[in-house]
């Protein structure tokens, strides 16, 4: 009982705090600690280095919109990297497109997995996927190895620049995934937030423009949970058949029997297109073509 406040140097002189009903466990990996406790009104909430990771209640919000935002923007995505979301709820959404035939996952932190299972079954549910390949290592090590052109898509659903991500948000990262996808090939990226993180933004933005000849768009989703109440996605296509992230072209089946035994619970069509409308500020500082 009593409160946990997100206190944190990435967003001084703010913190989001949630009533804690009980710590459910505490530990400290290779990379990071780890917590996860039971709240009174999210469900239950992990957290790494102090950081809320993800809650039952709201997962959804960022889970859907990383996954479907680049995979509904392709026709027939086959092969599929994750690097980085070791909870599995990234797995889980992107097991909803039957088109996909194989789906990679590097998470740098076994920690992570291992406590997804055994807390958050509902969202590690993704690992059940027999298309699923779990690798346990660094993504930038990993994305060095991938041979050229290989994936239809890349979704990097990574932690915050400082800690173990903080390579996953530089340039020659994203080159490396360049590579590794297939022209017209789609990444996307989780891209903090325009309240809290504008210069990140920027940067990241400038260096996608340089490495993706397709499109480049920074998409946003409301997530209560995180700081500002808000987090965003970088979505890159490379060079080849053009992606135009705003209107999907791959709909999810909203009839299909997984939906009927789990539907959507934020993602759709609409929302997908309204994701990338931005406020004023933002779009000065954005911009997009
Ligand atoms: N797969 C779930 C979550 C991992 N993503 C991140 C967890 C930390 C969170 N901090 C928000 C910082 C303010 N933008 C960003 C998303």
């Amino acid at each position: 009982p009593g409160w946990f406040s997100e206190i944190s140097p990435m967003w001084p002189g703010e913190a989001h705090s949630l009533k804690v009903e009980k710590i459910l466990f505490q530990g400290k990996s290779e990379y990071q600690n780890v917590m996860v406790f039971q709240s009174s009104t999210y469900g239950k909430v992990l957290v790494l280095d102090g950081v809320i990771q993800l809650t039952e209640r709201d997962e959804c919000a960022y889970q859907e919109m990383i996954t479907h935002l680049p995979l509904c923007s392709i026709l027939n995505p086959k092969k599929v990297l994750v690097i980085g979301g070791g909870d599995g709820g990234v797995l889980r959404e992107v097991s909803r497109h039957s088109s996909v035939e194989k789906i990679d996952i590097c998470e740098i932190d076994k920690m992570v997995v291992d406590v997804s299972k055994q807390f958050f079954p509902d969202i590690a549910v993704g690992f059940e996927d027999p298309r699923v390949t779990l690798h346990i290592g660094d993504g930038v090590a990993f994305l060095k190895a991938v041979p050229e052109g290989t994936y239809d898509a890349v979704i990097v659903d990574s932690s915050d620049p400082i800690g173990p991500a903080q390579e996953l948000f530089e340039k020659p990262f994203f080159a490396s995934v360049a590579k590794a996808l297939r022209p017209g090939g789609v990444v996307c990226t989780q891209a903090e937030s325009i309240w809290l993180h504008m210069h990140i933004i920027e940067d990241i933005v400038a260096n996608c423009r340089q490495i993706f000849k397709g499109s480049v768009n920074y998409a946003w989703t409301t997530v209560p949970t995180y700081p500002s109440g808000m987090i965003g996605f970088m979505l890159c296509s490379t060079e080849g058949p053009s992606v135009d992230f705003k209107h999907p072209v791959n709909p999810i089946d909203e009839n299909d029997s997984e939906q009927a035994t789990r539907p959507l619970k934020f993602y759709n069509s609409e929302i997908h297109t309204a994701a990338f409308c931005l406020p004023s500020f933002a779009k000065r500082a954005i911009g997009s073509k």
